[in-house]
Formats: C-alpha cells, structure tokens, sequence
C-alpha cells in the first residue's frame, strides 16, 4: 500500500526525520510510536503529500507522492493532529464542501456526504455549526472528511488526543472496523492504545527508525530468557525438588507463599518450550498445578528500551 524508502527531512539545521524506511501494508492497522518530536507528523504529512521531502521517496497505492501527487492524494484519507475545520460551516456543508476538494462530483456528493454522516453517527448534527460541536463530535467531523471517498490509506494523527474514555472507545472500535478493509497508519503516544489497535508498529527516536515489528515480536526479541509464573498448591520443598531436576531451567528466581497454601515459582526458562517439560514433570511428581504463564515485557517497556528512555 505504502512504501518509504530513505526518507529524510530537514528544516533549516534541524533533521526531524533521517533516513527513514518501512511499508504499510494491505488492510493492516500500522502504529506509530515516537516521543514527542521525534518526527512522527512530519512523516504523516508528508506521506498524506502535505510537506516535501529533503530526500528519500514515498509511494502510495503504486504513485510516487511527488511525480503523480493527485493520483496518490486520491487514494489518501488524512486526519492531521489539528483536523482542518471550519467552524463557522455547518457539518454537512463542511462535509460537502470537503467531498469537492477531493473531486467528488454530482449526484455521488450528496451520497458520499450520507454515507460517511451515517457512519459517523453524524445524520443528527448535520445542521450544527462546528464552533458549536463537542470536541467528540469535532474529532467525528474530522474522521469523516477522512473517510469521504472511501481512500484505500487512512492517515491518522493521534486521533484521540484529548477525548473523553468513551468517546476514545469509540474510535477505537471504529478505527478496528476501518483496518479490516483499509490500510491505517495511527500515531499515538498511548502505547495501551497502539496494543490494543494496531497489527504491527514502527518505533521512531530523533527522526530514526528504532524497530519494525508486530507487537509480540517486539516483546519477545526484549524478553531475553522466558520467565515463567508458576503457580502451585502444597509442599514448596516437593515442588522445588521436582524443578531441580528438569532440565532447561536457568534459574528460580524468586518464590512466593500465598496466604491461600499455594506459591508462586518465579522461573527462568533456557526456552520457552521447557513449559512443557515442567509441567510433565509436576503432573508426575504429584504436585498439583494452579496457574501458569509466561511473563512477557508490555510495549512501554520495548518503547523505553529501544527510544533510550530505559527508567
Ligand atoms: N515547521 C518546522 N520548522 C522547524 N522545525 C520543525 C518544524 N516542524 C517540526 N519541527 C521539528 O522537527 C522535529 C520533529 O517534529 P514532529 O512534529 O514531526 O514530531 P512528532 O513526533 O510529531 O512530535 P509530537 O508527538 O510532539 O507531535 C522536532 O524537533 C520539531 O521541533
């Protein structure tokens, strides 16, 4: 859908986004995740064709942004951090007035304006000056002129700054339903969010790419050696002597006696896959089993770890 190669960007002296490359792919949700100025809207808006670039290229749907922008802006849907709204129109005016700028023309306007208002659970508000709308409501208008035209690429600059918790459901609901027929690029600084959204995510620090990867990968490849949560009833010295005879366990790392006579083993494993050793093991040894897990690190960790921020 999307493909970025070496991309670089200069303003004046300040490089706010060096050699950057990755792809979005067919009807995946991408995420994008960098601290504050590390360059994630000036690459937004330069793939939506907004900003040119220093160097590099970027191509979209097949058509370089550059050399055949209209062809490519056709395929984009772009909702910038600051949605460009005008608050003395009215919704549907507004809606029909984007829907022009984007080439839609005639009888296809007054669809397309329906179709995205009906979507958007706008249909009520389609009077309503904009100045006088909630920000909820605003963020909708936004989305809306975004998906007006059905654009095959969304663009989405952290859509749910500043929304209340069920408004941010919402959109997060929708913004699923999008990905299963779109490619979306979301940034947002709530790495909650990226998880509970997105397919794969791009990690960028001071304009860099820092990693490209689905969120579990990204956990893995942190998580060095598996720790395995075990929980277990009875005898913590039975079960102790059980572990110390499987094979593939680096260390134990720390024991827990719950109130309830169970305790937690804290274990390393060499590989994930001595899970299975152990627990034939225990199940042998007569040790009854409660609970077991992996303990994997979250995305802030990763995101700490690979924009050296590491607490
Ligand atoms: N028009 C501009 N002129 C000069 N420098 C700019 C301009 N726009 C952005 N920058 C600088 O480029 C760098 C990247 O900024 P950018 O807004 O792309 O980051 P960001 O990741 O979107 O940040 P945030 O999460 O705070 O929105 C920052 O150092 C910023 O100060």
């Amino acid at each position: 859908m999307v493909e970025i190669k070496n991309l670089t960007k200069h303003y004046g002296k300040v490089t706010a986004v060096n050699d950057l490359s990755f792809e979005i792919r067919d009807n995946e949700i991408l995420g994008f995740l960098g601290p504050n100025g590390a360059g994630k809207s000036t690459t937004m808006n330069i793939i939506a064709g907004y900003l040119p670039t220093s160097s590099g290229t970027v191509n979209v749907c097949g058509h370089d942004i550059k050399e055949d922008a209209r062809a490519a802006k056709r395929c984009i849907g772009y909702l910038p951090e600051i949605p460009p709204l005008y608050p003395d129109m009215r919704v549907e005016e507004y809606l029909r007035y984007c829907a022009g700028i984007k080439g839609i023309r005639g009888g296809e306007v007054k669809k397309e304006v329906e179709k995205v208002m009906k979507r958007l659970q706008l249909t009520d508000m389609r009077r309503r000056l904009i100045a006088n709308l909630s920000k909820g409501y605003k963020q909708r208008v936004g989305l809306a002129q975004a998906i007006l035209g059905d654009p095959e690429l969304l663009i989405l600059d952290e859509p749910t700054v500043g929304l209340d918790p069920t408004q941010v459901a919402e959109l997060r609901k929708f913004i699923k339903t999008l990905g299963k027929d779109h490619s979306v690029i979301l940034s947002s600084h709530i790495l909650s969010e990226i998880s509970a959204v997105c397919d794969r995510v791009v990690i960028i620090s001071k304009g860099e790419l820092r990693a490209v990867d689905t969120i579990e990968n990204l956990e893995r490849k942190m998580s060095g050696s598996p720790i395995l949560s075990l929980t277990v009833e009875g005898e913590q010295l039975a079960a102790s002597f059980v572990l110390g005879e499987v094979k593939g366990i680096k260390e134990i790392q720390d024991i827990i006696e719950n109130d309830d006579g169970t305790s937690v083993f804290k274990i390393q494993l060499e590989d994930e896959k001595v899970r299975q050793d152990i627990m034939a093991a225990l199940v042998e040894g007569g040790i009854n089993v409660v609970e077991m897990s992996m303990e994997r690190p979250d995305l802030e960790k990763v995101f700490l770890e690979l924009t050296g921020k590491k607490k």
